[in-house]
This record gives C-alpha cells, structure tokens and sequence, in this order.
C-alpha cells in the first residue's frame, strides 16, 4: 500500500491519493472527518486554526460506501485560501498591489526549512518553500491514516495517542490499561493528556512561553493493540516494521526522535530489567509478562501493544525574535511574525497516531496481501490462530 500528498499551505487544497486498499472495505467521509477534526484541537494553536475547518472530499475509488480495490483520492479544502489568491499566483493581481504582493520572503527563519530549501532549489522567494514544508500537509496525512485505521479497526486493531510531556512538564505514567478508556480521557484534555494536575500546568506553561513571544516542545506516546504477531521481518533490515515506524514518526515536521516501550532507559538498566519474560496460556497463545520492549522483538510485532513515542522541538516560528541574515542584503536582522502555533504537540499527537496506523496498515497489507476485505480477515484470523498454537 502507497499513499502521495500534494498541495501548498495556502493554496486551493490538499490532496492524497491512495493505492493498494483491498476491495469491499466499508469507508465514509465521516471516518476521516472525525480525526481531522481532532488534528485541528489542542492548547497552543494559532489564528489559522479559526479558520480551517477541515472535511475530506473521496473524489475517487469509493461507490455506494465501499472501496473499489482502485485509488482513493480523497481532498482537504483550504479555507484560507480565498485570502491568497493573488499571493499564490491564481488571480490577476491589481497594478497598484503588485509590488506588495509580488514582494519575496527573503528571511529565513531559523529552525524551518526556509533557508536549506531555498538553497537546494534554488528558490530566492523562500515562500515557494514554506508553502510546502509547512505542517499544514499533515491534514491529509492524517486523512491517508485515517483510511489505514479504518481498515485495521476492521481487523480487531485500535490506536490512540496522548500528550506525555510539554516544555520539561511530564504526565505521571498512566495505569490505565484500557485503549477506549485512554482514549476518552485523551480527548476530554486541551493537551490530550491523562494526567489532569500535568495537563494544568502544561496550558500555564503554553500561556507563559505566548506572553514571551516564545514555544514548547514535547513528547507524545501512541499505543496500538490487537496487531497480530510476526507482522515486519527480521530477514532483511528495510523489512524491520519498528525502523518503518521510527522514520514514519521523524517525518513528521518538527519530530526529532523516537522510541519504543522504554526506549532510552535500556541504556541505562541490566537485561533483566528491559527484556519481557515469555509467557502462554490456552486463550492468548505467547504473551510477555511485561511489555518494555512496546511490542517489537527482531523488527517483528510480538502481539503485545505497540507502544512509540516521538519527540517534537518546539515550533521556530517565534515571535521572540531571532537573529537570521537576509538572503538579498546578507545583513543580519531579527526575525518578526504575523502568526504561528505557540505550541501544536497535542495535534502532532494526532498526526504521530496516524502515520503509525499507516506504517500497521501498510505492513499488514504487503505481509498478508489480499484483494477483498474478506479474504484478508480470514487470513489474518488464521494467522492469529496459527500463532497462538505454535
Ligand atoms: C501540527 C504542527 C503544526 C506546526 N505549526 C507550526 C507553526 O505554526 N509555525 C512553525 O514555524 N512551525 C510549525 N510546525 C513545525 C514546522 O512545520 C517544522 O519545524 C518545519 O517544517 C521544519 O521541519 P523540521 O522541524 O522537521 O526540521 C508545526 C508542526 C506540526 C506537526
Ligand atoms: C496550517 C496548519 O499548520 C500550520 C503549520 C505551519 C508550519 O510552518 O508548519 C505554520 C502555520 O501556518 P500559517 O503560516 O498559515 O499560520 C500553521 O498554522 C495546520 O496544521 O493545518
């Protein structure tokens, strides 16, 4: 299974096409509109979330509800868009505003991709970057994964996906264990965190970095259950699911690190203490009495949750200005801003849960392959059953 995205920040529309779904899956626009719904929430966000109200459009590979085993081309309007038109290029501009809205972005922003981009493509406009390398493309991200977690529900497999630190502000761990009790807590927090004390001071220190021009960084965590074991290989290292996971997750714009159940604490406890203790029973087939390694042993799914999580560097577009060089002048000025997020980890929460669900889904589906819906529940039904006699 494949997916493309295409579309600018602030052009007419986003749009993702994707390629390899099996036939007869049940699929509404409503299923994507739920969890774009949940990208655009979260403490922190700027003005351009007020506008923005994401829906999917299925121009393609649907009829009568179901997928056709053909693409699915599914668009995101932009909202925004209607305001620029004439900066994009679209409209005839007015002579007398020529000059204002021709007039380049020659600023770079430290920490975007404004000055590396402008470089390699040799773009002295740097807004023919930022139109792109804007996270505005994870909408349909999250659309692309949204189409995936429809599929895996549908073969006994749930995600979800919370806020565990923001700005140096860590939720205790959590003991629930119920992925749908997770979930409800996750959703009823502005920062889609589980800990209430944690999630408070989280939205104090939001407010604090705003009223100082500055922004937050953190770490969200997505669990998966229900995956069937041995799904990724050991074979071969571009077939290791947990190292497709890992560049799923740093794709994500601002993501800076990964790490699955304890992660970077293995590096500091003995063996005894990361590796999980195998267990069977007539019902569950093999399980670990623990689940350190969050459900990866030799890039293979142990059947246990999938537990990942992914470090976002605070937004650099400040309005605490830092010292950049004018591509034109050369002379060095201090940045200043018009809008940005403050801080966007509870929606980048969203993005992570679903381009892990694309990475489950696409595993699945090149490991199990199979042109109808039905098939390919039989055959992972029989895959389970295979593993838990084994
Ligand atoms: C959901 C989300 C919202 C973001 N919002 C902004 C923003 O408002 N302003 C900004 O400068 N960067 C924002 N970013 C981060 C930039 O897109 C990112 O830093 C940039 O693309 C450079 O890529 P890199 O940080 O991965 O190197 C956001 C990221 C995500 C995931
Ligand atoms: C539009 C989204 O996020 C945007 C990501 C982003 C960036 O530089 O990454 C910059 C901001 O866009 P603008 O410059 O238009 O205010 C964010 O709002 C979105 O998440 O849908």
């Amino acid at each position: 299974m494949r997916y493309l995205t295409a579309g600018e920040s602030h052009g007419p529309q986003l749009t993702t096409i994707i390629e390899g779904l099996p036939s007869g899956m049940p699929i509404a626009e409503e299923d994507i509109n739920k969890h774009l719904a949940r990208r655009q929430k979260g403490y922190g966000r700027g003005r351009r979330m007020q506008i923005e109200k994401d829906t999917a459009e299925i121009t393609s590979g649907v009829r009568h509800g179901k997928t056709l085993g053909s693409p699915v081309a599914i668009n995101v309007k932009n909202r925004d868009w209607t305001h620029w038109t004439h900066v994009m290029g679209i409209e005839p501009i007015d002579e007398k505003d020529e000059e204002e809205i021709k007039r380049k972005i020659t600023r770079p922003r430290p920490g975007h991709a404004d000055l590396n981009g402008g470089i390699k493509y040799g773009h002295r406009d740097l807004r023919n970057v930022l139109e792109r390398s804007s996270a505005r493309e994870t909408t349909v991200r999250v659309a692309a994964g949204a189409v995936a977690t429809k599929l895996l529900q549908l073969l006994g497999i749930e995600l979800v996906s919370h806020v565990v630190e923001i700005g140096g502000i860590k939720a205790k761990s959590t003991e629930m264990t119920d992925i749908h009790a997770i979930r409800e807590k996750a959703e009823e927090s502005p920062v889609r965190c589980l800990d209430e004390e944690a999630g408070i001071q989280m939205m104090a220190a939001i407010d604090e970095a705003k009223k100082n021009g500055d922004s937050l960084g953190g770490v969200v965590e997505v669990i998966a259950t229900g995956m069937p074991s041995g799904v990724g290989s050991y074979v071969h290292y571009d077939r290791k699911l947990d190292a497709k996971i890992a560049g799923a997750v740093l794709s994500i714009n601002a993501f800076k690190g990964v790490e699955f159940g304890i992660g970077f604490e293995a590096a500091r406890v003995p063996g005894s203490k990361v590796h999980d203790e195998i267990i069977w029973d007539e019902e569950a087939g093999y399980s670990r009495k623990t689940n350190r390694l969050g459900g990866f042993e030799g890039g293979m799914t142990t059947g246990m949750p999938i537990v990942v999580r992914g470090v976002m560097k605070p937004i650099p577009t400040l309005y605490k200005p830092l010292n950049s060089v004018d591509i034109e002048t050369k002379e060095s000025f201090a940045a200043s801003i018009e809008r940005s997020d403050a801080c966007a980890v509870p929606a980048a929460a969203v993005v992570c849960e679903h381009a892990v669900a694309w990475e489950l889904a696409s595993a699945i589906m090149d490991q199990f392959y199979a042109d109808r819906l039905d098939t390919l529940i039989e055959t992972i039904n029989e895959q389970r059953k295979y593993a838990r006699e084994f």
